[in-house]
């Protein structure tokens, strides 16, 4: 095995799990609901963000049984590091946003500097409203401005750097199956 193969396999050894699957699971079933009841018969474009809102948005979708239409984007600040710079698209909306209900999937709200500049976007094609859904919001006093939030939120997560569901260390382990903090960060 490479060095930077075992590294990986240590990493997960030695992560904290802070939520496991079952109890990440439950969270995302009370988000379809809720988003069920607020969204049910507004015919949203739904937008998963690659690619940490893969596993998100595919594990929430088929729990949500009304009309919807799906597309992606992807916008990354991150870039495999584990602190952010300038937000950049890779791959902006395809879709016209005008009068549509819009519904943002991502796995997590930290600065919030990403949802941020995508809500600016699509708030500046004219839709009906703009909704922002995460799977996790990062506790911490960095947002892009104070009691930044998103419409729909799954779990709060401690101010750590966090891998799993979607979300990575270094490029590896969005498959991990829960939700876990990296030692020491
Ligand atoms: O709230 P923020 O501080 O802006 O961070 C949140 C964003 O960071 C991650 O994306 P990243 O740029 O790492 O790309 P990825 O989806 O490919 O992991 C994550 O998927 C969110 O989109
Ligand atoms: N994987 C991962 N991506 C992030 N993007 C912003 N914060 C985080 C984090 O804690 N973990």
């Amino acid at each position: 095995m490479s060095h930077n193969m075992e590294n990986m396999q240590q990493v997960f050894q030695e992560a904290d799990c802070l939520f496991d699957e079952a109890q990440v699971d439950q969270a995302i079933e009370r988000l379809a609901q809720e988003i069920t009841a607020q969204l049910k018969d507004s015919n949203p474009l739904v937008y998963c963000v690659m690619t940490g809102g893969v596993v998100f948005a595919g594990k929430l979708l088929p729990k949500l049984r009304f009309p919807l239409e799906v597309s992606y984007i992807h916008a990354t600040r991150y870039n495999n590091q584990t602190s952010g710079g300038g937000l950049k698209w890779k791959v902006e909306p395809a879709e016209t946003l005008e009068g549509r209900t819009i519904l943002i999937l991502d796995d997590i709200l930290d600065e919030g500097t990403t949802l941020h500049a995508i809500c600016d976007y699509c708030e500046g094609k004219q839709p009906e409203k703009v909704y922002t859904a995460v799977l996790v919001d990062k506790q911490h006093e960095r947002k892009v401005y104070p009691g930044q939030k998103c419409n729909f939120t799954g779990l709060e997560v401690a101010d750590r750097y966090i891998f799993g569901y979607g979300m990575d260390y270094k490029g590896y382990w969005r498959n991990a199956p829960g939700i876990y903090a990296v030692k020491g960060l």
